[in-house]
């Protein structure tokens, strides 16, 4: 039989607590090449996760492999092969468009000429070119999100994880990010990401998996979702999986 790679993200009983449980023994599995949305009502511990899954909070209890590397044991190795936007991501202000992706891509150690080509091309796709010469400090928040966005993609990493990615975004913007995202899925790589905007997981999510107090309570394709709850849409299934008892 052939040899299955090991998935893009895999979480077992992840968990993190701050006095009372964010995230609950979380079990939960990406496969290469996938595009997943998280969902799940404020608080539920969508952030709380990704933010352990980048390496920037530690778990109380649980594993996290990042394509088959357990971040606990080779968290330089894991960190490598990923990238996380926060939904609140810091720039640097009296850097221009080109001197934030080529500082990044200096942290990676991206080759100067690869960083330059890449960081174009990137400032092209998001439309930002047209802006390569002002101070990042002067950019809307839409403009920061989307620069925030070429510095996590410019090392091209394998696994992209994404809060919020599209809050606050206008519909020009959102475009030109979604088919960012969708064409790093194009070229094998993962995406997971958190949305409250369920038309976003509807439309680009291959997988769908909703969480509350910090636990998967229903995950699947939206088909999958469906058959569940026949004849409800995302949203209606959402609010009665997450409303209350
Ligand atoms: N640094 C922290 N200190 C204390 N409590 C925290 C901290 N970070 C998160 N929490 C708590 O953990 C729980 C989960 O929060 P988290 O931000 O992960 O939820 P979320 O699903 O991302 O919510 P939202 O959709 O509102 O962004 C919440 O009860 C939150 O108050």
């Amino acid at each position: 039989m052939p040899h299955s790679p090991s998935p893009a993200l895999a979480l077992s009983g992840l968990s993190k607590s701050f006095g009372r449980p964010a995230v609950d023994g979380l079990d939960l599995a990406v496969a290469r090449g996938e595009f997943y949305a998280l969902l799940g009502p404020n608080g539920a511990g969508k952030t709380t996760t990704l933010r352990m899954v980048a390496g920037l909070l530690a778990p109380d209890a649980g594993r996290i492999e990042v394509l088959g590397i357990d971040l606990a044991a080779d968290p330089a190795a894991a960190k490598r092969k990923l990238a996380y936007l926060p939904d609140d991501p810091m720039l640097y202000g009296k850097l221009k468009p080109v001197e934030y992706l080529e500082f990044v891509a200096g942290l990676w150690g991206v080759d100067g000429k690869a960083a330059e080509l890449r960081a174009r091309e990137l400032l092209e796709w998001l439309d930002l070119d047209r802006h390569a010469h002002e101070l990042t400090e002067g950019f809307s928040r839409g403009m920061k999100q989307k620069l925030a966005l070429a510095g996590a993609l410019i090392h091209e990493p394998e696994l992209l994880i994404l809060d919020e990615p599209l809050t606050g975004l206008d519909a020009g913007a959102a475009r030109q990010v979604k088919d960012l995202l969708l064409s790093h899925v194009a070229k094998g790589g993962t995406v997971i990401l958190t949305t409250h905007i369920l038309e976003v997981a509807e439309r680009l999510a291959q997988r769908i998996g909703i969480i509350q107090h910090g636990r998967l309570i229903a995950e699947g394709t939206l088909d999958q979702l469906r058959e569940a709850t026949p004849g409800a849409t995302l949203e209606e299934m959402f609010l009665r999986l997450t409303g209350p008892a």
